[in-house]
Protein backbone atom coordinates (compact mmCIF):
# COMPACT_ATOMS: atom_id res chain seq x y z
CA UNK A 1 0.00 0.00 0.00
CA UNK A 2 1.33 3.34 -0.67
CA UNK A 3 -0.22 7.02 -0.30
CA UNK A 4 1.80 7.44 -3.74
CA UNK A 5 -0.59 4.59 -5.86
CA UNK A 6 -3.17 2.54 -4.94
CA UNK A 7 -3.72 -1.54 -5.21
CA UNK A 8 -6.99 -3.71 -4.71
CA UNK A 9 -5.41 -6.01 -1.78
CA UNK A 10 -4.99 -5.54 1.39
CA UNK A 11 -1.62 -7.04 2.48
CA UNK A 12 0.74 -7.18 5.52
CA UNK A 13 1.90 -3.92 6.68
CA UNK A 14 -0.33 -1.73 5.01
CA UNK A 15 -2.22 0.95 6.25
CA UNK A 16 -5.91 0.57 6.07
CA UNK A 17 -8.53 3.05 7.13
CA UNK A 18 -11.17 1.32 9.38
CA UNK A 19 -14.40 3.37 8.79
CA UNK A 20 -17.68 2.75 11.30
CA UNK A 21 -19.21 6.09 10.69
CA UNK A 22 -18.57 9.77 9.06
CA UNK A 23 -16.87 10.50 12.44
CA UNK A 24 -15.58 7.30 13.35
CA UNK A 25 -12.42 6.34 11.65
CA UNK A 26 -9.01 5.16 12.57
CA UNK A 27 -6.43 4.28 10.75
CA UNK A 28 -4.75 0.86 11.16
CA UNK A 29 -1.24 -0.74 10.10
CA UNK A 30 -2.35 -4.45 9.59
CA UNK A 31 0.26 -6.18 11.60
CA UNK A 32 -0.80 -10.21 12.79
CA UNK A 33 1.26 -9.47 16.28
CA UNK A 34 2.30 -6.18 18.10
CA UNK A 35 3.63 -5.93 21.40
CA UNK A 36 1.48 -4.67 24.59
CA UNK A 37 2.30 -2.57 27.11
CA UNK A 38 4.35 -5.47 28.79
CA UNK A 39 6.69 -5.59 26.25
CA UNK A 40 5.02 -9.02 24.96
CA UNK A 41 3.97 -9.81 21.41
CA UNK A 42 -0.14 -11.00 21.44
CA UNK A 43 -2.38 -11.04 18.62
CA UNK A 44 -3.22 -7.70 17.13
CA UNK A 45 -6.96 -7.02 18.10
CA UNK A 46 -8.26 -3.91 17.31
CA UNK A 47 -11.22 -2.98 19.88
CA UNK A 48 -14.76 -0.36 18.28
CA UNK A 49 -17.86 0.30 19.76
CA UNK A 50 -19.10 -2.89 17.57
CA UNK A 51 -16.96 -5.28 19.12
CA UNK A 52 -13.09 -6.39 17.97
CA UNK A 53 -11.85 -6.47 14.61
CA UNK A 54 -8.39 -9.15 14.37
CA UNK A 55 -5.87 -7.24 12.64
CA UNK A 56 -4.90 -10.35 10.36
CA UNK A 57 -8.56 -10.97 9.13
CA UNK A 58 -7.73 -8.24 7.20
CA UNK A 59 -4.91 -9.47 4.93
CA UNK A 60 -6.96 -10.66 1.83
CA UNK A 61 -9.36 -8.52 1.74
CA UNK A 62 -10.19 -5.97 -0.68
CA UNK A 63 -9.96 -2.58 0.04
CA UNK A 64 -13.42 -1.26 0.49
CA UNK A 65 -14.98 -4.22 1.21
CA UNK A 66 -17.18 -4.79 4.33
CA UNK A 67 -15.47 -6.77 7.22
CA UNK A 68 -17.35 -8.21 10.32
CA UNK A 69 -16.20 -7.07 13.99
CA UNK A 70 -17.41 -9.28 16.64
CA UNK A 71 -20.73 -7.49 17.58
CA UNK A 72 -21.24 -5.79 13.74
CA UNK A 73 -19.27 -4.31 10.79
CA UNK A 74 -17.17 -1.88 9.07
CA UNK A 75 -15.69 -0.72 5.83
CA UNK A 76 -11.83 -1.13 5.18
CA UNK A 77 -10.44 1.95 2.84
CA UNK A 78 -7.54 2.61 1.06
CA UNK A 79 -5.89 5.56 2.56
CA UNK A 80 -5.54 9.43 1.10
CA UNK A 81 -4.40 12.38 2.37
CA UNK A 82 -7.77 13.48 3.39
CA UNK A 83 -8.52 10.25 5.49
CA UNK A 84 -5.06 10.24 6.73
CA UNK A 85 -5.73 13.99 7.68
CA UNK A 86 -8.63 12.79 9.73
CA UNK A 87 -7.46 9.80 11.95
CA UNK A 88 -3.49 10.46 12.05
CA UNK A 89 -1.58 10.59 15.39
CA UNK A 90 -1.48 14.18 16.86
CA UNK A 91 2.19 15.52 17.22
CA UNK A 92 0.68 18.89 17.17
CA UNK A 93 -2.35 21.17 15.71
CA UNK A 94 -3.00 20.39 12.30
CA UNK A 95 -4.18 21.65 9.05
CA UNK A 96 -7.41 20.27 8.21
CA UNK A 97 -8.58 19.33 4.31
CA UNK A 98 -10.40 22.56 3.77
CA UNK A 99 -7.39 24.63 4.49
CA UNK A 100 -5.37 22.08 3.08
CA UNK A 101 -7.49 22.68 -0.71
CA UNK A 102 -7.35 26.40 -0.89
CA UNK A 103 -3.01 25.79 0.19
CA UNK A 104 -2.78 23.81 -2.67
CA UNK A 105 -4.78 25.84 -5.21
CA UNK A 106 -2.86 29.26 -3.95
CA UNK A 107 0.62 27.82 -3.93
CA UNK A 108 0.29 27.00 -7.59
CA UNK A 109 1.28 23.07 -7.27
CA UNK A 110 1.71 20.51 -10.09
CA UNK A 111 3.29 16.98 -10.83
CA UNK A 112 6.79 17.84 -10.70
CA UNK A 113 6.93 21.39 -8.38
CA UNK A 114 9.48 21.78 -5.76
CA UNK A 115 7.82 22.84 -2.42
CA UNK A 116 9.54 23.43 1.08
CA UNK A 117 6.84 23.60 4.50
CA UNK A 118 8.06 24.45 8.02
CA UNK A 119 6.92 23.37 10.31
CA UNK A 120 6.78 19.50 9.04
CA UNK A 121 4.31 19.29 12.36
CA UNK A 122 2.19 15.76 12.30
CA UNK A 123 2.31 15.63 8.44
CA UNK A 124 -0.92 16.53 7.92
CA UNK A 125 -0.49 18.75 4.72
CA UNK A 126 2.85 16.65 4.06
CA UNK A 127 0.96 13.90 2.54
CA UNK A 128 -1.79 16.33 0.63
CA UNK A 129 1.48 18.22 -0.84
CA UNK A 130 3.57 15.03 -1.57
CA UNK A 131 -0.23 13.58 -3.90
CA UNK A 132 0.12 16.64 -5.56
CA UNK A 133 3.78 16.82 -6.60
CA UNK A 134 4.61 13.87 -7.30
CA UNK A 135 6.14 11.68 -9.23
CA UNK A 136 8.90 14.19 -10.71
CA UNK A 137 7.91 16.74 -7.52
CA UNK A 138 9.88 17.52 -4.69
CA UNK A 139 8.97 17.85 -0.60
CA UNK A 140 11.36 19.93 1.46
CA UNK A 141 10.01 19.29 4.38
CA UNK A 142 11.76 21.10 8.02
CA UNK A 143 11.00 21.10 12.07
CA UNK A 144 13.25 22.17 14.65
CA UNK A 145 11.68 19.24 17.24
CA UNK A 146 14.28 16.13 16.62
CA UNK A 147 11.34 13.42 17.40
CA UNK A 148 8.41 15.02 15.35
CA UNK A 149 11.54 15.17 12.37
CA UNK A 150 12.06 11.48 13.24
CA UNK A 151 7.97 10.22 13.35
CA UNK A 152 7.49 11.86 10.32
CA UNK A 153 10.33 10.31 8.50
CA UNK A 154 9.30 7.22 9.60
CA UNK A 155 5.27 7.70 8.42
CA UNK A 156 6.65 8.63 5.63
CA UNK A 157 8.71 5.28 4.71
CA UNK A 158 6.31 3.64 6.35
CA UNK A 159 3.39 5.11 3.13
CA UNK A 160 5.90 4.46 0.57
CA UNK A 161 6.37 8.24 -0.45
CA UNK A 162 10.09 8.83 0.96
CA UNK A 163 11.41 8.98 -2.33
CA UNK A 164 8.95 12.19 -3.20
CA UNK A 165 9.88 14.04 0.30
CA UNK A 166 13.01 15.06 2.20
CA UNK A 167 12.44 15.80 6.44
CA UNK A 168 15.57 18.01 7.97
CA UNK A 169 15.61 19.16 11.56
CA UNK A 170 16.16 22.92 11.23
CA UNK A 171 15.22 25.99 12.86
CA UNK A 172 13.99 27.86 9.46
CA UNK A 173 13.91 30.88 11.60
CA UNK A 174 16.83 31.33 12.92
CA UNK A 175 18.92 29.30 9.86
CA UNK A 176 17.02 29.41 7.36
CA UNK A 177 16.03 26.55 4.55
CA UNK A 178 20.26 25.51 3.93
CA UNK A 179 22.33 25.29 1.06
CA UNK A 180 20.64 22.68 -0.11
CA UNK A 181 17.64 24.21 -0.99
CA UNK A 182 19.02 27.70 -2.40
CA UNK A 183 17.20 29.10 -5.46
CA UNK A 184 15.07 25.38 -6.15
CA UNK A 185 11.83 25.99 -4.44
CA UNK A 186 8.40 26.49 -6.63
CA UNK A 187 6.64 27.51 -3.71
CA UNK A 188 7.32 27.99 -0.01
CA UNK A 189 4.35 27.17 2.67
CA UNK A 190 4.63 28.42 6.45
CA UNK A 191 2.34 27.00 9.60
CA UNK A 192 4.97 28.60 12.26
CA UNK A 193 4.52 31.06 15.43
CA UNK A 194 6.87 33.57 13.82
CA UNK A 195 6.50 33.58 9.77
CA UNK A 196 8.01 36.92 9.35
CA UNK A 197 11.36 35.50 10.27
CA UNK A 198 11.61 32.82 7.86
CA UNK A 199 10.08 35.44 4.88
CA UNK A 200 13.99 36.54 3.61
CA UNK A 201 14.37 32.76 3.77
CA UNK A 202 11.69 32.34 1.52
CA UNK A 203 13.18 34.13 -0.65
CA UNK A 204 16.51 33.02 -0.97
CA UNK A 205 15.06 28.94 -1.38
CA UNK A 206 13.08 30.32 -4.23
CA UNK A 207 13.70 29.83 -8.11
CA UNK A 208 15.59 33.12 -10.25
CA UNK A 209 12.03 32.79 -12.10
CA UNK A 210 10.10 33.74 -8.82
CA UNK A 211 6.87 31.68 -7.29
CA UNK A 212 4.19 31.30 -4.67
CA UNK A 213 4.41 31.90 -1.16
CA UNK A 214 1.47 31.11 1.34
CA UNK A 215 1.44 31.52 5.42
CA UNK A 216 -0.81 29.92 7.88
CA UNK A 217 -1.50 31.86 10.89
CA UNK A 218 -4.09 31.93 13.62
CA UNK A 219 -3.98 35.62 14.79
CA UNK A 220 -4.46 39.01 12.72
CA UNK A 221 -1.17 40.45 14.34
CA UNK A 222 0.59 37.55 12.79
CA UNK A 223 -0.60 38.37 9.71
CA UNK A 224 0.25 41.46 9.90
CA UNK A 225 3.79 41.11 10.49
CA UNK A 226 4.18 38.57 7.74
CA UNK A 227 2.02 40.83 5.17
CA UNK A 228 5.08 43.62 6.04
CA UNK A 229 7.96 41.31 5.57
CA UNK A 230 6.37 40.24 2.39
CA UNK A 231 6.25 43.88 0.87
CA UNK A 232 9.92 44.77 2.13
CA UNK A 233 10.96 41.60 0.29
CA UNK A 234 9.47 42.41 -3.02
CA UNK A 235 6.82 39.57 -3.07
CA UNK A 236 3.51 41.03 -4.92
CA UNK A 237 -0.11 39.97 -5.18
CA UNK A 238 -1.04 39.69 -1.49
CA UNK A 239 -3.83 38.69 -0.58
CA UNK A 240 -4.91 37.26 3.12
CA UNK A 241 -8.36 35.08 3.54
CA UNK A 242 -9.92 32.78 5.86
CA UNK A 243 -11.90 29.17 5.12
CA UNK A 244 -15.24 29.15 6.81
CA UNK A 245 -17.35 25.84 6.11
CA UNK A 246 -20.69 26.93 5.57
CA UNK A 247 -23.00 23.58 6.41
CA UNK A 248 -26.70 24.22 4.96
CA UNK A 249 -29.30 22.32 6.85
CA UNK A 250 -32.09 21.10 4.13
CA UNK A 251 -35.65 22.71 5.81
CA UNK A 252 -38.94 23.28 5.16
CA UNK A 253 -40.02 26.92 5.88
CA UNK A 254 -43.33 28.65 6.11
CA UNK A 255 -43.15 32.56 5.31
CA UNK A 256 -46.32 35.25 5.74
CA UNK A 257 -45.95 37.13 2.35
CA UNK A 258 -48.16 39.80 0.99
CA UNK A 259 -49.31 38.64 -2.49
CA UNK A 260 -47.79 40.23 -5.78
CA UNK A 261 -49.78 42.48 -7.78
CA UNK A 262 -51.33 41.24 -10.63
CA UNK A 263 -48.85 42.97 -13.64
CA UNK A 264 -50.84 41.57 -16.26
CA UNK A 265 -54.04 44.01 -15.12
CA UNK A 266 -53.74 47.45 -16.00
CA UNK A 267 -52.76 49.86 -13.27
CA UNK A 268 -56.07 50.83 -11.65
CA UNK A 269 -57.28 47.33 -11.88
CA UNK A 270 -55.17 45.41 -10.27
CA UNK A 271 -55.97 43.11 -7.68
CA UNK A 272 -53.65 41.33 -5.21
CA UNK A 273 -53.94 38.19 -5.89
CA UNK A 274 -54.76 35.95 -3.11
CA UNK A 275 -57.26 33.56 -2.21
CA UNK A 276 -55.00 30.43 -1.94
CA UNK A 277 -53.84 27.17 -3.54
CA UNK A 278 -52.01 28.50 -6.11
CA UNK A 279 -48.95 26.69 -6.44
CA UNK A 280 -45.19 28.25 -6.16
CA UNK A 281 -42.01 26.88 -7.47
CA UNK A 282 -40.63 24.71 -4.78
CA UNK A 283 -43.18 25.45 -2.07
CA UNK A 284 -47.27 25.80 -1.05
CA UNK A 285 -49.07 28.50 -0.21
CA UNK A 286 -52.13 29.02 1.47
CA UNK A 287 -54.35 32.36 2.18
CA UNK A 288 -55.00 34.07 4.93
CA UNK A 289 -56.92 36.73 6.27
CA UNK A 290 -56.47 40.10 8.50
CA UNK A 291 -55.69 43.79 8.42
CA UNK A 292 -54.23 45.38 5.73
CA UNK A 293 -55.11 42.45 2.79
CA UNK A 294 -55.15 38.85 2.60
CA UNK A 295 -51.63 37.40 3.25
CA UNK A 296 -50.52 33.74 1.73
CA UNK A 297 -48.76 31.34 4.02
CA UNK A 298 -46.12 30.27 2.25
CA UNK A 299 -43.99 26.72 2.81
CA UNK A 300 -40.91 25.69 0.99
CA UNK A 301 -37.94 23.66 1.54
CA UNK A 302 -34.90 25.53 1.50
CA UNK A 303 -31.28 25.79 2.88
CA UNK A 304 -30.51 27.11 6.17
CA UNK A 305 -27.30 28.81 7.30
CA UNK A 306 -25.89 28.43 10.80
CA UNK A 307 -26.80 31.34 12.63
CA UNK A 308 -22.98 32.17 13.13
CA UNK A 309 -20.09 30.35 11.94
CA UNK A 310 -17.49 28.98 14.20
CA UNK A 311 -14.45 27.28 13.12
CA UNK A 312 -12.10 30.01 12.74
CA UNK A 313 -9.34 27.62 12.23
CA UNK A 314 -6.40 30.75 10.68
CA UNK A 315 -5.52 33.07 8.41
CA UNK A 316 -4.04 31.87 4.87
CA UNK A 317 -1.60 34.97 3.19
CA UNK A 318 -0.91 34.35 0.04
CA UNK A 319 2.14 36.37 -2.44
CA UNK A 320 3.91 35.92 -5.37
CA UNK A 321 7.36 36.76 -5.83
CA UNK A 322 8.28 38.20 -9.11
CA UNK A 323 11.29 37.07 -11.68
CA UNK A 324 14.92 38.56 -9.62
CA UNK A 325 15.26 40.78 -13.11
CA UNK A 326 11.95 42.54 -12.17
CA UNK A 327 12.51 42.31 -8.50
CA UNK A 328 16.13 44.93 -9.17
CA UNK A 329 13.80 47.11 -11.11
CA UNK A 330 11.31 47.75 -8.27
CA UNK A 331 12.06 50.59 -5.40
CA UNK A 332 11.67 48.86 -2.20
CA UNK A 333 8.28 49.49 -0.14
CA UNK A 334 7.67 51.68 2.27
CA UNK A 335 6.16 49.53 6.24
CA UNK A 336 2.56 49.41 6.34
CA UNK A 337 2.16 52.56 8.68
CA UNK A 338 0.47 51.50 12.16
C1 LIG B 1 1.33 23.70 13.94
S1 LIG B 1 2.67 22.69 13.64
C2 LIG B 1 2.59 22.37 11.92
C3 LIG B 1 1.51 21.38 11.58
C4 LIG B 1 1.53 20.93 10.15
N1 LIG B 1 1.28 22.01 9.24
C5 LIG B 1 0.51 19.81 9.93
O1 LIG B 1 -0.45 20.03 9.15
O2 LIG B 1 0.64 18.73 10.49
C6 LIG B 1 4.01 23.81 13.74
C7 LIG B 1 5.35 23.12 13.73
O3 LIG B 1 6.33 24.12 13.49
C8 LIG B 1 7.51 23.74 14.18
N2 LIG B 1 8.31 24.97 14.32
C9 LIG B 1 8.04 26.07 15.08
N3 LIG B 1 9.00 27.01 14.90
C10 LIG B 1 9.89 26.49 14.02
C11 LIG B 1 11.09 26.99 13.42
N4 LIG B 1 11.58 28.20 13.74
N5 LIG B 1 11.73 26.20 12.52
C12 LIG B 1 11.25 24.97 12.21
N6 LIG B 1 10.12 24.46 12.75
C13 LIG B 1 9.45 25.20 13.63
C14 LIG B 1 6.99 23.15 15.49
O4 LIG B 1 7.94 22.27 16.05
C15 LIG B 1 5.71 22.44 15.03
O5 LIG B 1 5.96 21.07 14.79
Amino acid sequence: MSFANYKSVIEQGDTVILYLSVNNMHAIKVEQRIKNKKNEMVENVFQTPYGALKVKSLIGQTFGSKVALSKGWAYVLHPTPELWTLTLPHRTQIIYTPDISIILFQLELKPGSVVLESGTGSGSLSHALIRCIKPHGHLYTFDFHAQRVEVARAEFEDHLVSEYVTVQQRDVCQTGFGPDVKGVADAVFLDLPHPWEAVPHAVEAMKEKGGRFVSFSPCIEQVQRTCEALAQQGFIELQTMECLQKELTVQTRAMSVLPLPDFSQPQHQQQPRGGGGGGVAGGERAAEGGEGGAREQCRFLTGVPPPSLPGHTGYLTAASLPPRWARTLRSPPQPLSA
